[in-house]
C-alpha cells in the first residue's frame, strides 16, 4: 500500500503472512511471479530475478503493483480490471481475507440466516474505482452486491471493471452516496443510500482510514496510490465507522452483519463502547495480517442471537469440580499469562470477572446468556455477545477457576462451581469444557 497507515508494522515479506485466512488461497500460495511474468508479457518487465533469490517486485513502483493486482485478479479470478494512475490500488491476497472472513460470518450460525433462497446480497460501502470487494465476492461466492462511492472517477471505473466482466456484471450494482446539502455537506453512508424494502445478508467497508493526508503519509517501502478522497475524511476512520454503526442503529436487521476493516486497533475499543450503547446482539473482531501490515475487522448484528441449545455428546457431568492439565506449555508463557488468558476468556463474552493474583484465581459471573456465547464460540478472534434483556440474578453461574504450577510446563486448572446444587451445573461443565479447548489451543505445543 503506497499509504503508511497505522496498522502494526511487520518484517516486510512479498508473500501473504502466515495468519491469513486459511480459506484465502494465497495463505500457503503464495503469487508465483516467475509463472505470471512468463504467462502475462506485460508484467515480465517488473520481475527482478536476482542472484538465486526469488523473484521480486519493485513495491515502491506504482505501476508494478497495479499490474500484480491486474494479472491476479486474471489470473486466479478471471477478472479483467484496471484502474487510472494514482487510484487506490488494493493487494488481492489482503482483500481476499476480508471476504473470506465474511464468509465465515454468514456461514457462522451465531445469528439465524434470514436467506430463504440461499442468494447472498451484500452492500460495500466506498467501493472505489477498483470494485475489488464485488469482484471478489461475486467471482468466489456468487454473491451479489451494491458498491457505493461519492467520487465521480471511482464510479465511473467501479462501473467500468463491472462491465469488463459479463460473467458477474448482473451481480454486481455501483451506486452514488447521496451527500446531504447542509452546512458541513454530510455525505450518506447507508441512510439514502440503501432503498426501503432493501436487505442484505451483510455490509463491508474499507473507509478512509486518516483525518489528513498527512497523516497518511507515503510508505517509502511500496506503492499502491490513493487519492485524497480514498483515503481521508473528517475525524477518520474513527469518524466513518461511528457513521455506519449510527445508521445501523436505524437500519438494525435490514442487515443481517455489519462489518467494517479498521486500521488502527486503538479504535476498536471505543467503537465496540458505541455498538453496545445502540444495543447490538452481537460483536466480532478479527484481526487480518498480510505481509507487514495488520488490520483488524469488526462485525455486529441487531438480530437477536439464534437460541443455542446446548447439545452434549455425552450425559453432561453435573460435578461442581471440574478440572483439566495443560501440558507443554509453549515456553514463553507462564502461569500468570495463563491466568490472565482465562480472566480475557470470560470478560470477552462479557462476564464479569475477578483475579486474584495472590491466590491464582479468577471469580467469575456469567449469565446464562453468556455461557452460551461462550460454548458457541468459533475460530474468530475474539466474540462479545450482550444480552438484550436483563438477566436476574437466578439465571447467573457463579463459579471459581484456580491455576495451580505443577512442574514446569505443566499447570492444573481447576473449576469449582460456587452453589453447588445450582441448576446451571450442568452448563458448567460444558463453559468449563470451552475453558479447556481455548487454553490448550492457545498455550500447548
Ligand atoms: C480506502 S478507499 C476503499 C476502496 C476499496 N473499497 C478498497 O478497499 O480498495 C475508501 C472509499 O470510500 C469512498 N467514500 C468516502 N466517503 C464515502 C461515503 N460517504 N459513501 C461511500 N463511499 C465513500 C472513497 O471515495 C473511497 O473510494
Amino acid at each position: 500500500m503506497s499509504m503508511r497507515r497505522n496498522g502494526k508494522k511487520r518484517a516486510r515479506s512479498e508473500t501473504p503472512g502466515s495468519t491469513a485466512h486459511p480459506r484465502n488461497k494465497y495463505s500457503d500460495n503464495p503469487p508465483d511471479f516467475a509463472s505470471l511474468a512468463s504467462l502475462y508479457p506485460s508484467f515480465k518487465p517488473f520481475v527482478f530475478f536476482s542472484g538465486g533469490s526469488r523473484p521480486r517486485i519493485d513495491w515502491t513502483d506504482y505501476n508494478a503493483t497495479r499490474e500484480l493486482t491486474r494479472v491476479l485478479l486474471l489470473h486466479d479470478h478471471g477478472l479483467s480490471w484496471w484502474i487510472p494512475d494514482g487510484q487506490l490500488c488494493p493487494t488481492v491476497p489482503n482483500r481476499s481475507n476480508y471476504i473470506h472472513w465474511i464468509n465465515d460470518l454468514l456461514s457462522s450460525q451465531i445469528i439465524p440466516s434470514s436467506r430463504g433462497n440461499n442468494k447472498v446480497k451484500g452492500f460495500d460501502i466506498g467501493t472505489g474505482a477498483n470494485c475489488i470487494y464485488p469482484l471478489l465476492g461475486a467471482s468466489l461466492f456468487g454473491w451479489s452486491f451494491v458498491g457505493s462511492d461519492i467520487t465521480d472517477v471511482a464510479l465511473e471505473w467501479a462501473e467500468k471493471n463491472v462491465q469488463s466482466n459479463p460473467h458477474v456484471s448482473d451481480l454486481i450494482e455501483i451506486r452514488r452516496s447521496r451527500i446531504i446539502p447542509s452546512e458541513d455537506d454530510v455525505t450518506m453512508v447507508l441512510l439514502g443510500v440503501v432503498k426501503d424494502n432493501e436487505t442484505f445478508e451483510f455490509c463491508m467497508c474499507n473507509p478512509p482510514f486518516f483525518e489528513t493526508f498527512e497523516e497518511a503519509g507515503l510508505n517509502p517501502k511500496t506503492s499502491c496510490g490513493g487519492t485524497h478522497e480514498e483515503m481521508v475524511c473528517v475525524g477518520g476512520e474513527q469518524a466513518f465507522v461511528t457513521r455506519i454503526i449510527q445508521d445501523s442503529a436505524v437500519l438494525r436487521e435490514r442487515f443481517r452483519w455489519y462489518t467494517s476493516m479498521l486500521g488502527k486497533k486503538a479504535n476498536l475499543k471505543l467503537l465496540i463502547s458505541k455498538l453496545w450503547e445502540v444495543g447490538v446482539t452481537v460483536v466480532k473482531t478479527t484481526e487480518f495480517v498480510q505481509g507487514q501490515t495488520s488490520r483488524w475487522g469488526l462485525a455486529w448484528s441487531f438480530v437477536p442471537p439464534a437460541t443455542r441449545k446446548i447439545i452434549a455428546p455425552t450425559p453432561v457431568s453435573k460435578s461442581s469440580l471440574l478440572s483439566f492439565m495443560l501440558e507443554g506449555i509453549k515456553r514463553q508463557y507462564s502461569a500468570a499469562d495463563v491466568l490472565l488468558s482465562v480472566e480475557e476468556f470470560f470478560k470477552s463474552c462479557g462476564a464479569s470477572s475477578k483475579l486474584n493474583s495472590n491466590t491464582f484465581s479468577v471469580d467469575i459471573v456469567a449469565s446464562s446468556e453468556q455461557c452460551n456465547t461462550i460454548t458457541n464460540r468459533d475460530d474468530v478472534d475474539s466474540v462479545r455477545s450482550h444480552g438484550s434483556s436483563l438477566q436476574g440474578p437466578q439465571d447467573d453461574l457463579s463459579f471459581r477457576i484456580l491455576v495451580f504450577q505443577q512442574m514446569p510446563g505443566t499447570l492444573l486448572i481447576k473449576g469449582s462451581l460456587q452453589h453447588k446444587d445450582s441448576p446451571l451445573s450442568g452448563l458448567f461443565s460444558v463453559v468449563f469444557g470451552s475453558l479447556e479447548e481455548s487454553m490448550k489451543s492457545k498455550f500447548c505445543r
